[in-house]
Protein backbone atom coordinates (compact mmCIF):
# COMPACT_ATOMS: atom_id res chain seq x y z
CA UNK A 1 0.00 0.00 0.00
CA UNK A 2 1.47 3.37 -0.87
CA UNK A 3 1.84 5.44 2.11
CA UNK A 4 -0.11 9.22 1.84
CA UNK A 5 2.14 12.11 2.47
CA UNK A 6 -0.25 14.54 5.27
CA UNK A 7 -1.12 17.76 4.17
CA UNK A 8 -1.60 20.32 6.95
CA UNK A 9 -2.93 23.89 5.60
CA UNK A 10 -2.47 27.47 7.54
CA UNK A 11 -5.20 29.28 6.81
CA UNK A 12 -5.43 32.47 8.35
CA UNK A 13 -6.12 36.12 8.08
CA UNK A 14 -3.54 38.37 6.60
CA UNK A 15 -0.74 39.11 9.17
CA UNK A 16 -2.39 36.83 11.36
CA UNK A 17 0.53 34.60 11.79
CA UNK A 18 0.70 32.03 9.52
CA UNK A 19 4.49 32.44 8.54
CA UNK A 20 5.38 32.19 12.11
CA UNK A 21 3.58 29.25 12.73
CA UNK A 22 5.23 27.63 9.63
CA UNK A 23 8.54 28.53 11.21
CA UNK A 24 7.93 27.17 14.43
CA UNK A 25 6.53 23.44 12.92
CA UNK A 26 9.65 23.27 10.32
CA UNK A 27 12.03 23.53 13.65
CA UNK A 28 9.66 21.29 15.46
CA UNK A 29 9.67 18.66 12.43
CA UNK A 30 12.94 18.78 11.45
CA UNK A 31 14.09 18.67 15.36
CA UNK A 32 12.48 15.33 15.12
CA UNK A 33 14.16 13.80 12.08
CA UNK A 34 11.30 14.17 9.71
CA UNK A 35 11.69 16.23 6.18
CA UNK A 36 8.97 18.18 6.22
CA UNK A 37 8.23 20.11 2.96
CA UNK A 38 6.24 23.65 1.94
CA UNK A 39 4.30 25.64 -0.58
CA UNK A 40 3.92 28.68 0.02
CA UNK A 41 1.50 31.26 -1.70
CA UNK A 42 0.98 34.65 -2.00
CA UNK A 43 -1.33 37.28 -3.90
CA UNK A 44 1.34 39.47 -4.82
CA UNK A 45 4.14 38.68 -6.88
CA UNK A 46 6.76 38.55 -4.21
CA UNK A 47 7.53 35.70 -1.87
CA UNK A 48 9.52 37.30 1.31
CA UNK A 49 8.41 34.80 3.66
CA UNK A 50 10.00 32.26 2.13
CA UNK A 51 13.52 34.28 2.84
CA UNK A 52 12.36 32.79 6.61
CA UNK A 53 12.15 29.16 5.11
CA UNK A 54 15.71 27.41 5.73
CA UNK A 55 17.27 26.53 2.32
CA UNK A 56 17.43 23.19 3.41
CA UNK A 57 13.67 22.70 3.10
CA UNK A 58 11.95 21.89 -0.09
CA UNK A 59 10.13 24.54 -0.65
CA UNK A 60 7.41 25.87 -4.25
CA UNK A 61 6.67 29.32 -4.28
CA UNK A 62 2.71 30.19 -6.13
CA UNK A 63 2.55 33.51 -6.75
CA UNK A 64 0.32 36.35 -8.30
CA UNK A 65 -3.14 34.12 -7.41
CA UNK A 66 -4.85 32.31 -4.65
CA UNK A 67 -4.91 28.64 -4.36
CA UNK A 68 -8.29 28.76 -3.84
CA UNK A 69 -9.44 29.65 -6.85
CA UNK A 70 -7.31 31.20 -9.70
CA UNK A 71 -4.15 28.91 -9.11
CA UNK A 72 -6.30 25.95 -7.77
CA UNK A 73 -5.74 23.63 -10.26
CA UNK A 74 -1.38 23.72 -10.47
CA UNK A 75 -1.64 22.97 -6.65
CA UNK A 76 -1.48 18.98 -7.78
CA UNK A 77 0.89 19.43 -9.99
CA UNK A 78 3.00 21.39 -7.11
CA UNK A 79 2.61 18.93 -4.41
CA UNK A 80 3.72 15.79 -7.36
CA UNK A 81 6.60 17.44 -7.86
CA UNK A 82 7.35 18.22 -4.36
CA UNK A 83 7.03 14.47 -3.45
CA UNK A 84 9.47 13.30 -6.30
CA UNK A 85 11.93 15.72 -5.08
CA UNK A 86 12.08 15.52 -1.83
CA UNK A 87 10.18 12.41 -1.09
CA UNK A 88 8.62 14.71 2.28
CA UNK A 89 6.84 13.07 5.51
CA UNK A 90 4.83 16.37 5.45
CA UNK A 91 3.50 19.01 3.31
CA UNK A 92 2.68 22.76 4.81
CA UNK A 93 0.67 24.78 2.70
CA UNK A 94 0.84 28.33 3.88
CA UNK A 95 -2.58 29.46 1.98
CA UNK A 96 -2.68 33.42 1.24
CA UNK A 97 -4.33 35.57 4.15
CA UNK A 98 -6.98 36.43 1.74
CA UNK A 99 -7.94 32.66 0.85
CA UNK A 100 -10.98 30.89 0.98
CA UNK A 101 -10.39 27.85 3.13
CA UNK A 102 -13.02 25.42 1.86
CA UNK A 103 -12.24 26.24 -1.57
CA UNK A 104 -7.87 25.46 -0.24
CA UNK A 105 -9.52 22.33 1.21
CA UNK A 106 -11.04 21.27 -2.08
CA UNK A 107 -7.98 22.25 -4.04
CA UNK A 108 -6.14 19.87 -2.13
CA UNK A 109 -8.87 17.08 -2.02
CA UNK A 110 -8.85 17.30 -6.20
CA UNK A 111 -5.05 16.81 -5.89
CA UNK A 112 -5.57 14.03 -3.71
CA UNK A 113 -7.54 11.93 -6.46
CA UNK A 114 -4.37 11.73 -8.53
CA UNK A 115 -1.25 11.79 -5.57
CA UNK A 116 -0.92 10.10 -2.40
CA UNK A 117 -1.49 12.55 0.10
CA UNK A 118 -4.11 12.92 2.87
CA UNK A 119 -5.58 16.13 4.83
CA UNK A 120 -4.73 15.68 8.16
CA UNK A 121 -5.48 19.49 9.78
CA UNK A 122 -6.27 23.17 8.52
CA UNK A 123 -4.87 25.18 11.43
CA UNK A 124 -6.18 28.61 11.23
CA UNK A 125 -4.87 31.33 12.68
CA UNK A 126 -6.18 34.46 14.57
CA UNK A 127 -5.21 37.86 15.33
CA UNK A 128 -6.74 38.74 18.28
CA UNK A 129 -6.78 42.23 18.40
CA UNK A 130 -7.57 42.52 14.42
CA UNK A 131 -10.58 40.00 15.08
CA UNK A 132 -12.05 41.34 17.81
CA UNK A 133 -11.81 44.61 15.62
CA UNK A 134 -14.10 43.75 13.09
CA UNK A 135 -16.04 41.50 15.20
CA UNK A 136 -17.16 44.35 16.71
CA UNK A 137 -17.47 46.18 13.51
CA UNK A 138 -19.88 43.67 12.99
CA UNK A 139 -19.83 43.52 9.24
CA UNK A 140 -17.96 43.49 6.20
CA UNK A 141 -15.88 40.73 3.04
CA UNK A 142 -13.12 41.18 5.30
CA UNK A 143 -14.79 39.55 8.32
CA UNK A 144 -16.49 37.24 6.60
CA UNK A 145 -13.74 35.80 5.29
CA UNK A 146 -11.87 36.17 8.46
CA UNK A 147 -15.53 33.97 10.23
CA UNK A 148 -15.28 31.31 7.20
CA UNK A 149 -11.53 31.24 8.30
CA UNK A 150 -12.33 30.39 11.86
CA UNK A 151 -15.27 27.73 11.20
CA UNK A 152 -13.64 25.68 8.48
CA UNK A 153 -10.50 25.06 10.87
CA UNK A 154 -9.54 21.97 12.98
CA UNK A 155 -7.17 23.64 14.97
CA UNK A 156 -7.36 27.18 16.11
CA UNK A 157 -4.71 29.44 17.29
CA UNK A 158 -5.58 32.69 18.96
CA UNK A 159 -2.57 34.73 18.35
CA UNK A 160 -1.21 37.59 19.27
CA UNK A 161 -2.38 37.29 22.39
CA UNK A 162 0.27 40.14 24.19
CA UNK A 163 -1.67 42.90 22.23
CA UNK A 164 -4.78 42.71 23.94
CA UNK A 165 -6.23 42.76 27.70
CA UNK A 166 -7.16 39.71 29.55
CA UNK A 167 -10.64 40.36 29.21
CA UNK A 168 -10.86 40.71 25.50
CA UNK A 169 -8.80 37.78 25.26
CA UNK A 170 -11.50 36.17 27.15
CA UNK A 171 -14.30 37.70 24.88
CA UNK A 172 -12.21 36.38 21.89
CA UNK A 173 -12.08 32.82 22.95
CA UNK A 174 -15.47 32.70 23.47
CA UNK A 175 -16.45 34.06 20.34
CA UNK A 176 -14.08 31.24 18.60
CA UNK A 177 -15.79 28.29 20.44
CA UNK A 178 -19.04 29.75 19.16
CA UNK A 179 -18.11 29.93 16.18
CA UNK A 180 -16.16 26.66 16.05
CA UNK A 181 -17.41 24.44 18.89
CA UNK A 182 -15.36 21.39 16.95
CA UNK A 183 -12.01 22.70 17.24
CA UNK A 184 -9.66 23.23 20.04
CA UNK A 185 -8.94 26.60 21.00
CA UNK A 186 -5.04 27.08 21.85
CA UNK A 187 -4.00 30.90 23.05
CA UNK A 188 -1.11 31.80 21.39
CA UNK A 189 1.68 34.29 21.57
CA UNK A 190 4.53 34.68 18.13
CA UNK A 191 2.40 30.84 17.69
CA UNK A 192 3.85 29.19 20.37
CA UNK A 193 2.30 25.46 20.78
CA UNK A 194 2.13 22.51 22.48
CA UNK A 195 4.77 19.89 20.94
CA UNK A 196 2.15 17.85 21.93
CA UNK A 197 -0.01 18.97 19.37
CA UNK A 198 2.29 19.03 16.91
CA UNK A 199 2.53 15.55 16.42
CA UNK A 200 -0.77 14.73 16.76
CA UNK A 201 -1.52 16.69 13.72
CA UNK A 202 1.22 14.26 11.95
CA UNK A 203 -0.78 11.11 13.38
CA UNK A 204 -4.18 12.08 12.60
CA UNK A 205 -5.71 12.77 9.30
CA UNK A 206 -8.64 14.74 9.62
CA UNK A 207 -10.88 17.47 7.65
CA UNK A 208 -11.74 20.47 8.54
CA UNK A 209 -14.25 19.82 11.08
CA UNK A 210 -17.05 22.25 10.13
CA UNK A 211 -16.91 21.20 6.55
CA UNK A 212 -20.52 20.48 6.84
CA UNK A 213 -21.73 23.26 8.96
CA UNK A 214 -20.46 25.34 6.32
CA UNK A 215 -21.44 23.50 3.21
CA UNK A 216 -25.53 23.36 4.37
CA UNK A 217 -24.67 27.30 4.63
CA UNK A 218 -23.43 27.81 1.65
CA UNK A 219 -26.17 25.28 -0.02
CA UNK A 220 -29.08 28.04 2.36
CA UNK A 221 -27.31 30.61 0.76
CA UNK A 222 -27.58 29.40 -3.03
CA UNK A 223 -31.06 28.14 -2.94
CA UNK A 224 -31.78 32.02 -1.83
CA UNK A 225 -29.31 33.48 -4.11
CA UNK A 226 -28.30 32.08 -6.92
CA UNK A 227 -25.70 34.58 -7.91
CA UNK A 228 -22.77 33.89 -5.42
CA UNK A 229 -20.89 36.42 -6.47
CA UNK A 230 -23.14 39.35 -6.31
CA UNK A 231 -23.62 38.71 -2.22
CA UNK A 232 -20.41 39.25 -1.11
CA UNK A 233 -21.80 39.80 2.54
CA UNK A 234 -23.34 36.14 2.85
CA UNK A 235 -21.42 33.63 4.96
CA UNK A 236 -19.83 30.89 2.89
CA UNK A 237 -19.62 33.09 0.08
CA UNK A 238 -16.98 32.03 -2.95
CA UNK A 239 -14.34 34.31 -3.72
CA UNK A 240 -14.56 35.92 -0.52
CA UNK A 241 -11.49 37.99 -1.60
CA UNK A 242 -11.76 39.18 -5.22
CA UNK A 243 -12.31 42.66 -3.61
CA UNK A 244 -8.49 42.73 -2.53
CA UNK A 245 -6.03 43.96 -4.17
CA UNK A 246 -1.96 43.90 -4.34
CA UNK A 247 0.89 46.58 -5.40
CA UNK A 248 4.32 45.91 -5.80
CA UNK A 249 6.78 48.50 -5.52
CA UNK A 250 10.62 48.08 -6.19
CA UNK A 251 13.12 50.67 -4.31
CA UNK A 252 15.48 52.21 -6.66
CA UNK A 253 17.85 52.71 -3.97
CA UNK A 254 18.21 52.88 -0.57
CA UNK A 255 15.66 54.92 1.79
CA UNK A 256 15.92 56.87 4.95
CA UNK A 257 14.27 54.10 7.44
CA UNK A 258 12.82 56.64 9.60
CA UNK A 259 10.83 58.46 7.06
CA UNK A 260 9.77 55.14 5.93
CA UNK A 261 8.51 53.44 9.27
CA UNK A 262 6.82 57.03 9.75
CA UNK A 263 4.90 56.22 6.35
CA UNK A 264 4.17 52.75 7.05
CA UNK A 265 2.60 53.48 10.77
CA UNK A 266 0.64 55.89 8.99
CA UNK A 267 -0.92 53.66 6.19
CA UNK A 268 -4.47 54.26 5.30
CA UNK A 269 -6.84 51.54 7.27
CA UNK A 270 -7.78 49.62 4.28
CA UNK A 271 -4.03 48.41 3.25
CA UNK A 272 -4.36 45.13 5.87
CA UNK A 273 -0.46 43.76 5.17
CA UNK A 274 2.73 45.00 3.92
CA UNK A 275 5.95 43.42 3.55
CA UNK A 276 9.54 43.89 1.86
CA UNK A 277 12.97 44.79 1.99
CA UNK A 278 15.31 47.85 1.82
CA UNK A 279 18.42 49.15 2.27
CA UNK A 280 18.81 51.57 4.99
CA UNK A 281 20.35 54.79 3.90
CA UNK A 282 22.65 55.51 6.92
CA UNK A 283 24.41 51.79 7.54
CA UNK A 284 23.63 50.28 4.20
CA UNK A 285 22.19 47.49 5.66
CA UNK A 286 19.39 45.24 3.98
CA UNK A 287 16.02 45.42 6.30
CA UNK A 288 13.33 43.05 6.12
CA UNK A 289 10.19 44.68 7.72
CA UNK A 290 6.19 43.59 7.96
CA UNK A 291 3.25 45.66 8.57
CA UNK A 292 0.04 44.25 10.13
CA UNK A 293 -2.82 45.95 11.70
CA UNK A 294 -0.80 48.99 12.46
CA UNK A 295 2.28 47.25 14.22
CA UNK A 296 5.23 47.15 12.35
CA UNK A 297 8.33 45.09 12.71
CA UNK A 298 12.08 45.80 11.77
CA UNK A 299 14.85 43.43 11.55
CA UNK A 300 18.06 43.03 9.39
CA UNK A 301 18.07 40.28 6.80
CA UNK A 302 20.47 37.61 6.78
CA UNK A 303 22.49 36.46 4.29
CA UNK A 304 21.91 40.28 2.91
CA UNK A 305 21.91 39.76 -0.93
CA UNK A 306 19.16 37.37 -1.51
CA UNK A 307 16.08 39.03 -2.92
CA UNK A 308 15.67 42.52 -4.55
CA UNK A 309 14.40 45.94 -2.69
CA UNK A 310 10.49 45.37 -2.31
CA UNK A 311 7.51 46.25 -0.83
CA UNK A 312 4.66 44.32 -1.57
CA UNK A 313 0.90 45.80 0.32
CA UNK A 314 -2.59 44.26 0.15
CA UNK A 315 -5.74 45.23 0.87
CA UNK A 316 -8.60 46.64 -0.46
CA UNK A 317 -10.01 49.97 -2.51
CA UNK A 318 -6.38 52.01 -1.60
CA UNK A 319 -5.39 54.09 -4.50
CA UNK A 320 -2.02 52.96 -5.74
CA UNK A 321 -1.18 56.02 -7.15
CA UNK A 322 -1.01 58.08 -4.11
CA UNK A 323 0.87 55.11 -2.47
CA UNK A 324 3.71 55.20 -5.58
CA UNK A 325 3.81 59.05 -4.89
CA UNK A 326 4.29 58.73 -1.46
CA UNK A 327 6.88 55.97 -1.61
CA UNK A 328 8.94 57.84 -4.92
CA UNK A 329 9.14 60.31 -2.15
CA UNK A 330 10.90 58.58 0.12
CA UNK A 331 13.28 57.07 -1.78
CA UNK A 332 13.99 60.33 -3.29
CA UNK A 333 14.61 62.03 -0.13
CA UNK A 334 18.18 63.10 1.30
CA UNK A 335 18.40 63.80 4.91
CA UNK A 336 20.63 67.12 4.92
N1 LIG B 1 2.98 41.15 18.84
C1 LIG B 1 2.91 40.00 18.18
N2 LIG B 1 3.33 39.96 16.89
C2 LIG B 1 3.25 38.76 16.25
C3 LIG B 1 2.73 37.59 16.86
N3 LIG B 1 2.78 36.59 15.98
C4 LIG B 1 3.29 37.10 14.83
N4 LIG B 1 3.60 38.41 15.00
C5 LIG B 1 4.17 39.36 14.01
O1 LIG B 1 3.12 39.68 13.06
C6 LIG B 1 3.68 39.92 11.76
C7 LIG B 1 2.99 39.02 10.75
O2 LIG B 1 3.30 37.67 11.05
P1 LIG B 1 3.37 36.55 9.90
O3 LIG B 1 3.70 35.26 10.57
O4 LIG B 1 4.25 36.99 8.80
O5 LIG B 1 1.87 36.58 9.41
P2 LIG B 1 1.23 35.83 8.14
O6 LIG B 1 -0.11 35.36 8.54
O7 LIG B 1 2.18 34.81 7.62
O8 LIG B 1 1.13 37.01 7.08
P3 LIG B 1 0.70 36.87 5.51
O9 LIG B 1 1.37 35.65 4.98
O10 LIG B 1 1.20 38.11 4.87
O11 LIG B 1 -0.77 36.79 5.49
C8 LIG B 1 5.19 39.64 11.90
O12 LIG B 1 5.83 40.86 12.10
C9 LIG B 1 5.26 38.76 13.15
O13 LIG B 1 6.51 38.84 13.81
C10 LIG B 1 2.29 37.67 18.23
O14 LIG B 1 1.81 36.73 18.84
N5 LIG B 1 2.40 38.91 18.81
Amino acid sequence: MTTKVPIVILSGFLGSGKTTLLTKMLQFYTSRQLTPAVIMNEVGDVNLDGLLVGEDIAMREMLSGCICCSISGDLGLEIRDLIQEASPDLILVEATGVANPMETFDAVTDAAILIPIEMHAMVSVVDANHFLHWHRKGKGRTYHLMMDQIRCASILLLNKSDLISPAELDETRQLLVKLNPHAAVHVTTYCQIEDELLEQVLEIPTRPIAYEDIQKNDHAATSSDHDHHSSPEQPGHHHTHSHVMAYTYYFEQPIDQESFTNMITQLPEHIYRAKGVYTAADTGERMLFQYAYQKVDTFRINPQGKVEDVAAFIGEQFSKDSLKKQLDEITSYRKM
